[in-house]
């Protein structure tokens, strides 16, 4: 199958020497949602703008629909982007700022009325057609970005931050109509978010990056379950970091010696030869109850809860351990045992080995 889109070992070095982007290998299927996700400055924004043909790569090639465009402008890539702050003209009618794109691509204007309109309706905007930009609300603003971005049918749409300046709430909503719409359209849809959540929950797969490099490429349960690096096991979802050493192999596993006794867990990747290794479990894995002293199951840890948060159908601890270490864990609220559980309480945890991750570390 041809891929919508390939990046083949792309770099980019700017002019002053900063190393944005190093060795960055992806393939996009067609109508698949990715996800750039990481901390300010890993490289996410210059990878998009690569991809638009705004800043020309120093290393690799870009791929789309099986040509290289590395070296085709912007405006001839058949790519259309959306910025964070929308970059809308303030001074232009809706009709007029969706129909910019059509404007520079030289289409003659019945057409471009047609495909206008049709994409007004489509994004329930008709009505404020003639209104100027500047006098309409944010989540209105964010719909014309949108079907702006659309209206030139790109074969992939590029989304940076789209829904940075928007509230929670309406953030929530826009991110519905997102996904529905990408669902309708089946167009690839590239997006950069420093907001996991919203990485995890929207996209088919997640690319995780982290100082210019790609740290994992997964679906999001695959990168929340199954960290593959440290770094991606501490920024993303809450597990509890165990530091260790010793590993050992028996019939139930790998497992570490930590502070809180062995930690048994799967081993990503081949962890011989490696002193410092971390166990990584995510909070929802982790099982809470009343002080038993029973220490038959696997990974058994003693705390004590420091705080209890129910939201929704979900309740939020945070249980400080034996050596003073604190650690989130998260369980559906509506189990007796821990609707009985409270601040204070003494508590026994574990863990299933499957739903632990043993990882090296580099500190
Ligand atoms: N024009 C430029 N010249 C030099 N360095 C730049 C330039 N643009 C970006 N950088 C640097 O390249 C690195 C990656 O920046 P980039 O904007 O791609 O990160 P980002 O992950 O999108 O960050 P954010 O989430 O804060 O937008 C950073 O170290 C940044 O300072």
């Amino acid at each position: 199958m041809m891929h919508d889109l390939e990046l083949i070992r792309v770099g980019k070095t700017y002019p002053d020497g900063t190393v944005a982007v190093s060795e960055f290998d992806l393939q996009v299927s067609p109508g698949e949602f990715v996800a750039f996700v990481g901390p300010s400055g890993c490289g996410k924004s210059t990878t998009l703008r690569m991809v638009a043909g705004f800043e020309a790569i120093t290393h690799g090639d870009i791929i789309i629909k099986g040509k290289n465009v590395s070296a085709i402008p912007a405006e001839k890539r058949p790519t259309s982007m959306i910025f964070q702050n929308y970059a809308l003209f303030p001074h232009l009618n809706v009709r007029d700022n969706i129909g910019f794109g059509l404007d520079v691509k030289g289409v003659a204007r019945k057409e471009r009325d047609a495909k206008v309109d049709r994409i007004l309706d489509m994004f329930d905007l008709s009505q404020f057609a003639d209104r100027k930009a500047d006098r309409l609300s944010g989540g209105q603003r964010q719909r014309i970005a949108l079907a702006r971005g659309l209206v030139v049918e790109p074969q992939i749409l590029l989304l940076d931050e789209p829904l940075g300046a928007l509230d929670a709430n309406l953030r929530r909503v826009i991110q519905n109509e997102l996904k529905l719409l990408q669902r309708e359209l089946g167009i690839t849809f590239v997006f950069v978010t420093h907001a996991q959540d919203e990485a995890l929950g929207l996209s088919d797969r997640v690319i995780v990056m982290n100082n210019g490099q790609v740290e994992q490429i997964g679906r999001p349960e695959e990168i929340y379950g199954s960290p593959m690096t440290e770094f991606v096991a501490r920024f993303i979802g809450a597990n509890a970091i165990f530091e260790g050493r010793d590993l050992r192999q028996d019939a139930a596993g790998h497992s570490i010696l930590t502070a809180h006794g062995r930690i048994t867990g799967h081993a990503s990747s081949d962890l011989r030869g490696t002193s410092a290794i971390i166990a990584a479990v995510p909070a929802e894995a982790i099982r809470i109850g009343a002080r038993t002293g029973d220490q038959s199951v696997p990974n058994r840890l003693h705390g004590t809860i420091d705080t209890k948060h129910r939201i929704g159908s979900i309740c939020r601890f945070k249980v400080s351990l034996s050596n003073g270490q604190a650690i989130d864990v998260e369980t559906a609220s509506r189990d007796r045992h821990v609707m009985a559980l409270a601040a204070g309480d003494h508590v026994d945890l574990d863990c299933p080995p499957e739903r632990v991750s043993l990882l090296p570390t580099h500190s």
